[in-house]
């Protein structure tokens, strides 16, 4: 679902460039110039809808940020932009409930909305789980965080916290206060280091005592971060966000190590590690197919090396499509495997059948060339006890439908 920005702007050259952003980040843009204009579009939607709303801190018809009150009352994030920038304009604007503010300084403001707008998106997505034995506490860090829209989990005590944690796989980012009913947040740290690696879950250890070993304590029982009560509203988000792209970070840097870059299914290594850790369980049936594309390298040679490529990805597109329940992998040119565990392996090939089917019946189209392609598909269900075994007597197979006049499934009988 695309998110609107409501965008209360009366300057209509600044309008103009935060229309440009707000449209860049691939979010719908609802102008207002005036409070009263934003007051009828407000009435006529629901703020579900929106991401988020951009409001100029002096309208013609709120002079002093009255608009903000009135987006924050609809339960809209207020992002507030201004040009008035002394200590007056900005405590009166962090004295209410907003996201952020961005002074009107410079080109910098926009670069900054950019991501701002960006970072609002990806947290709808983002589970932050607050531990702390008050529930005041609680419940206003859990509001600064439904703020940002984070999705936000509140426990009273560590045991809560770590059933949480089990239950929802969402939660990237969990705060804890130092004193707990059943443990201290250092103790409750080191728990949960013994379940979650850094680099799954990022820890921030918060206390109102200032001492520097309690810090060092956090930090060596495994926390990323510590923060001192009372903090203020921008310190506490800059250091969330810092610890939630750090997460973010190393899942980005993990997803490009495990996939191929071409399609994007996952590579060869990935495949082997997921693969051999479901054969390790010893399940029943299972089967795996190592299918190559037929003449591959004429389609090259005729139509291009680009062309070509389009034509890896669209078959990646289809494996996808026909085999997400199961590991699959490109394993390199124009070669992909599938394992297929606890299924009878008439049914793999009859599932693998299909799909060679429908593959040389697709038009793979490019701006300039429509053409076909067919593959052959060697597969096996001996159980070994290895993936090198099975992958072994699937390359027989594959050779022998190669040699069978190619665009076929060969099995093992
Ligand atoms: N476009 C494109 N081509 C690739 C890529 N990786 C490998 N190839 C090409 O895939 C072709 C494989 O050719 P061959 O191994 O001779 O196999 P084939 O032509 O498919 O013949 P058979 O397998 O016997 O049906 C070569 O031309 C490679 O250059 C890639 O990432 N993109």
């Amino acid at each position: 679902m695309k998110f609107k920005v409501l965008l209360i702007e009366d300057n209509e050259a600044s309008m103009r460039v935060l229309k440009r952003v707000i449209g860049k980040a691939n979010l719908d843009v609802v102008t207002a110039s005036t409070l009263a204009e934003a007051k009828v579009i407000f009435e006529s939607t629901s703020p579900e809808a929106y991401l988020c709303a951009v409001i100029d801190y002096t309208l013609p018809d709120a002079p002093n940020g009255q608009a903000i009150d009135y987006a924050i009352e609809a339960f809209i994030p207020a992002v507030v932009i201004t040009s008035r920038i002394n200590k007056e304009v900005r405590d009166h604007i962090l004295s209410k409930q907003v996201v952020d503010y961005i002074p009107k300084q410079n080109a910098q403001m926009f670069e900054y909305l950019t991501r701002l707008l960006a970072r609002l998106e990806k947290n709808k997505h983002i589970g932050v789980l607050v531990v702390d034995g008050s529930r005041s506490s609680r419940s206003k860090m859990s509001s600064l965080l439904s703020r940002h829209n984070f999705i936000t989990y509140n426990a009273a005590n560590a045991q809560q916290s770590l059933e949480l944690l089990h239950d929802h796989p969402d939660i990237k980012l969990m705060i804890t206060d130092e004193t707990l009913p059943d443990m201290t947040g250092v103790q409750l740290v080191a728990e949960t280091r013994k379940l979650y690696d850094k680099d799954q879950l990022s820890i921030i250890g918060v206390s109102s005592n200032r001492s520097a070993s309690l810090l060092a304590s956090f930090i060596k029982s495994g926390a990323n971060d510590y923060l001192n009560r009372p903090y203020c509203h921008e310190e506490f988000f800059c250091r969330i966000v810092q610890n939630v792209e750090y997460i973010e970070q190393i899942e980005a840097i993990r997803q490009a190590a495990n996939s191929d870059y071409l399609t994007g299914l996952p590579n060869r290594r990935h495949f082997f590690n997921q693969v051999s850790n479901t054969i390790r369980r010893g399940l029943g049936c299972m089967s795996l197919a190592l299918m190559d594309l037929d003449n591959f390298k004429n389609i090259n040679d005729t139509f291009g090396h680009d062309y070509g490529d389009v034509v890896l990805k669209e078959v990646a597109r289809m494996i996808m499509r026909h085999f997400s329940r199961f590991h699959v992998s490109r394993f390199g040119g124009e070669e992909f495997c599938i394992f297929l565990p606890n299924i009878e392996h008439e049914h793999a090939i009859k599932l693998l059948n299909d799909f060679r089917e429908d593959i040389s019946k697709k038009v793979i189209k490019s701006k300039t060339i429509r053409h076909s392609c067919t593959l052959s598909i060697g597969v096996t269900n001996k159980q070994n006890r290895t993936i090198e075994s099975m992958l072994s007597i699937a390359d027989q197979h594959l050779y022998a439908a190669k040699a069978g006049g190619r665009n076929q499934v060969v099995g093992d009988s």
